[in-house]
């Protein structure tokens, strides 16, 4: 996935400033910067819910990017199950009679186990913790099986297990040929990565493997 001198932002406010940058297939790439530096627009861009104003994107896959985002932008008031939201992730690939199949609703299964919130299955979105939920959406995420999956921190606000328990599933699946990217605040989910964007002000200020990027970089994670 390629993006050469791409300007992109909200009407008035243009954000990312003439970006070119390549994301390499089948890898964890972290975009790291400090707050507003651009990283949730970024994703934006490649998920194709904000149009760049100039500049191309060009990508090879045509599946439809799964593309998480922060579980504040998740309304509490959904009445929607952990279940049924993990299984809204399938509704892309159900048929035109929008039923699903055995081999939906084992993803799903799947899908929850892997993010460790089987148990709360029959639980209302709403009535769980924030780190419970922002696992619920990881799951929804996977459980669209898109070759490139978008996440805005992942794992922020969740506890040391949890966190690693999201970090190992997003960097196992490159081998499966998913190329994974996700905006970070969170030192260690970078440090796993294959390849590190780092953004100052809507600018990408360096590219390439964690040790080389991150050092200079420390006071962009809390
Ligand atoms: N919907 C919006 N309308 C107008 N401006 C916005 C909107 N969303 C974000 N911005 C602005 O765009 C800039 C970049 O925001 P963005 O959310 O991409 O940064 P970020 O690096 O993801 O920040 P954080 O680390 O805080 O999540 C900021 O100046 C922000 O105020």
């Amino acid at each position: 996935m390629r993006l050469t001198d791409v300007t992109a932002g909200y009407p008035g406010h243009p954000v990312l400033h003439q970006l070119t940058a390549e994301i390499a297939e089948s890898a964890l790439t972290s975009v790291v910067g400090p707050n507003g530096s651009g990283k949730s627009t970024l994703l934006a861009v490649l998920a194709g819910v904000i149009r760049p104003t100039a500049g191309t994107v060009t990508r090879e896959g045509t599946e439809r990017p799964a593309f998480v985002v922060q579980r504040s932008v998740v309304s509490d008031a959904l009445p929607l199950t952990v279940r049924e939201t993990v299984a809204m992730g399938r509704w892309a690939r159900l048929g035109p009679w929008r039923r699903s199949t055995a081999r939906d609703r084992a993803a799903v299964e799947e899908c929850m186990e892997r993010l460790g919130v089987t148990a709360l299955a029959g639980r209302r979105l709403g009535e769980l913790s924030g780190g419970q939920r922002q696992r619920v959406l990881v799951a929804q995420g996977l459980a669209q099986e898109s070759d490139l999956l978008l996440l805005d921190e992942p794992t922020t606000g969740l506890d040391v297990d949890s966190r690693e328990a999201v970090t190992e599933v997003l960097a196992e699946l490159p081998e499966q040929g998913v190329t994974v990217v996700q905006a970070t605040h969170d030192l260690e989910a970078a440090l796993r990565s294959e390849t590190c964007l780092a953004l100052d002000d809507g600018h990408l200020t360096a590219t390439g493997p964690p040790a080389d990027v991150l050092p200079e970089r420390i006071t962009c994670f809390r």
